[in-house]
């Protein structure tokens, strides 16, 4: 038998060229990483062939030289998953979204046409987008991110998903998104509208433009979207994108983080966000700190007491 862990290179959505943590078994190819920490887990990658069954069957290679277009979803959400593990790791001294080193599973091709992106409680998914709408959605490191982090909220604060503790959940994957990917104050650039650029699916710097509010003062009370989570996520957002401009990503990240993992709850609503959020930066740089001051300033900016 020869088993073992392999190098690929691989297309992505985009065009772009990267290096795979593959496994070559039996004379083929797989996106099955072993090279994490993870103890037995492995970052692994499959398609659903366009239709619903999860987690479908894994995405494999004859020659370890994944070219092909309807391999590039599959590249770029096996890639992607990998930066973001290595970075809860790295930055964050987690290992894996249950800190335990459990398995990442993707499963790109998702139905056909499919504009949407899901953690759905064991694994991510991915649809293909339409092509107007959205180019495949594993395309984009912070869409990837996100997802991620929605199982990283899973199992710590838990969030519920509605109302303002789901505006929250929604807004924390936002926020994880912009530190894996901080080039610019989008959401989603990478996939979003294929055929127009400079746009995204939302801003932390100006929610409004794309129909968030900014301001308590404009919170949307709805029965849609679960009370609006990807509507009211725009002001905890906006918080962030102060607080981010004030004291740099370095602080910021390790406050989120904290605050995310030690102080928010399933039912925290937006004042105890920014309680959370004071807290963890009083713990790391003291109640007196810049930092702190500039977490207050922020929360206050967005009418958040
Ligand atoms: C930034 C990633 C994102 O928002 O993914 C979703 C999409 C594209 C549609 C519906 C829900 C989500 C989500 O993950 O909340
Ligand atoms: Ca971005
Ligand atoms: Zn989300």
């Amino acid at each position: 038998v020869t088993d073992a862990a392999t190098t690929g290179r691989g297309t992505g959505v985009n065009g772009d060229t990267k290096t795979l943590n593959t496994y070559f078994s039996n004379g083929t190819y797989y996106l099955y990483d072993t090279t994490k920490p993870m103890s037995g887990g492995v970052i692994q990658t499959a398609t659903a062939q366009n239709r619903s069954t999860l987690p479908g069957v894994y995405s494999t290679d004859a020659d370890n030289a994944w070219t092909a277009s309807n391999q590039r979803a599959d590249v770029d959400a096996h890639y992607y998953a990998g930066v973001v593990y290595d970075y809860y790791y790295n930055t964050h001294n987690r290992n894996s979204y249950d800190n335990r080193g459990a398995s990442i599973t993707s499963t790109v091709h998702y139905q056909t046409n499919y504009n949407n992106a899901f953690w759905n409680g064991s694994q991510m998914v991915y649809g293909d987008g339409d092509g107007t709408t959205f180019a495949p959605l594993s395309g984009a490191l912070d869409v990837v991110a996100h997802e991620i982090t929605h199982a990283v909220t899973e199992r710590t604060a838990g969030l519920q998903y509605q109302n303002q503790s789901g505006a929250l959940n929604e807004s924390m994957s936002d926020v994880f998104g912009y530190f894996l990917d901080p080039n610019d104050w989008l959401l989603g650039e990478d996939v979003y509208t294929p055929k127009v650029s400079g746009d995204g699916l939302r801003s932390l710097s100006n929610p409004e433009s794309y129909g968030q509010p900014s301001t308590m003062s404009n919170y949307v009370n709805t029965t849609s979207d679960n009370g609006g989570v990807h509507i009211n996520s725009g002001i905890p957002n906006k918080a962030a994108y102060y607080t981010i401009s004030s004291i740099g990503k370095a602080q910021a990240e390790k406050i989120y983080y904290r605050a995310l993992t030690t102080y928010l709850t399933p039912t925290s609503n937006f004042s105890n966000a920014k309680s959370a959020l004071l807290q963890a930066a009083s713990d790391l740089y003291g109640s007196n700190s810049s930092t702190y001051n500039a977490v207050k300033s922020a929360w206050d900016r967005v009418g958040v007491n």
